[in-house]
């Protein structure tokens, strides 16, 4: 299926504003963002994540500190375990071909998308509330000449304009606690087809910590998000159709990623706050794979 099958005229549909205050709020957040520790992360090979990174670190490739190109160094490794948590994410889509679609629900500026587009050759529909995101993610997609097969729409996850049983896999990567866990499965169990599969990395708070913990509270102030615990992931998806066919903890592969971070010169001030409640239990960093049944 290609994306102008998948979605009927999706400019037609598109929500005309923001379906609550909040996700105005959100749109405003994201309309606004350009943090030097996205940007430049991005500009290094043109995808541009809005995630957190994965596996160990290679000091090798960080060199000598006191080199003048060292902080380049720190920089480039960052986005390499960046990316390397988007190819875990899509190496858990299962086999996709090329006349496959997949839906990004929370696309970001994209760079999950090209790279699932690289990876597979299938058609990738992403949707985020930021237009300034779209904007970016289109931009990108046609200086790559694959905006025949990746794009981006300004729109809410909770109601997409896709066909229902039209998508092999969708995935939320780190853009599911801007949402109500029930709504957006109910919509992603909508879009996939039976035996799809749906894949989310996030960080969510741990249950046998007891309640979200300061740290998570900072976090979500920080973001604007409302960070969800594990068992309301698995309930949720439960309630949809979406049974589980690996939960994987991600925490410790995240862990160097952050430590390494936190020495570079692009902090943000929030990185305390994931070290300390991934190390105290109270937050863990999640990948989970459903098969839409
Ligand atoms: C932290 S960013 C993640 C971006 C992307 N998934 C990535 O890995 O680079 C969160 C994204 O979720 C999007 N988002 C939040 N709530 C949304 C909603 N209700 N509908 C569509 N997108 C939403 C934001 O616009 C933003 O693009
Ligand atoms: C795991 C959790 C709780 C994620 C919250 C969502 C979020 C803001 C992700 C990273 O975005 P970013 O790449 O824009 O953030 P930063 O500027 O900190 O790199
Ligand atoms: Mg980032």
């Amino acid at each position: 299926m290609t994306s102008a099958e998948l979605t009927t005229a999706p400019s037609a549909l598109r929500i005309p504003g923001p379906a609550t205050p909040y996700q105005g709020d959100i749109a405003r957040y994201w309309d606004g963002e350009a943090r030097p520790v996205n940007l430049r992360l991005g500009d290094i090979d043109g995808l541009y994540h809005h995630h957190y990174g994965i596996g160990e670190v290679d000091t090798a490739a960080l060199g000598d500190p006191e080199d003048k190109d060292s902080e380049d160094k720190l920089i480039a490794e960052l986005h390499r375990l960046e990316s390397a948590q988007a190819d875990v994410l899509l190496a858990h889509l299962g086999d996709i071909g090329r006349d496959d679609t997949l839906v990004d629900a929370g696309c970001g500026r994209g760079g999950s998308m090209v790279m699932a587009h690289q990876r597979f050759g299938c058609s990738v529909e992403g949707v985020t509330l930021s237009a300034k995101q779209a904007d970016f993610a289109n931009g990108r997609a046609a200086e790559l000449g694959i905006d025949d097969h990746v794009r981006a729409t300004v729109c809410n996850m909770l109601s997409t304009p896709f066909a229902t049983g039209s998508a092999a896999a969708s995935w939320n990567n780190e853009s599911s606690m801007y949402v109500d866990l029930d709504d957006l499965f109910a919509e992603h169990s909508r879009v996939l087809r039976i035996g799809g599969r749906y894949v989310t990395i996030t960080g969510c708070w741990n249950p046998r910590y007891g309640q979200p913990s300061k740290w998570v509270s900072q976090i979500n102030a920080h973001f604007e998000c409302n960070i969800h615990s594990r068992r309301e992931y698995l309930r949720a998806m439960a309630d949809h159709r979406l049974v589980p066919q690996a939960v994987i903890d991600l925490t410790p592969d995240t862990l160097p990623y952050w430590e390494l971070r936190a020495t570079s010169s692009l902090v943000t001030g929030i990185e305390d706050a994931f070290i300390n409640s991934y190390r105290d239990g109270s937050f863990q960093y999640v990948l989970i794979a459903a098969d839409r049944v």
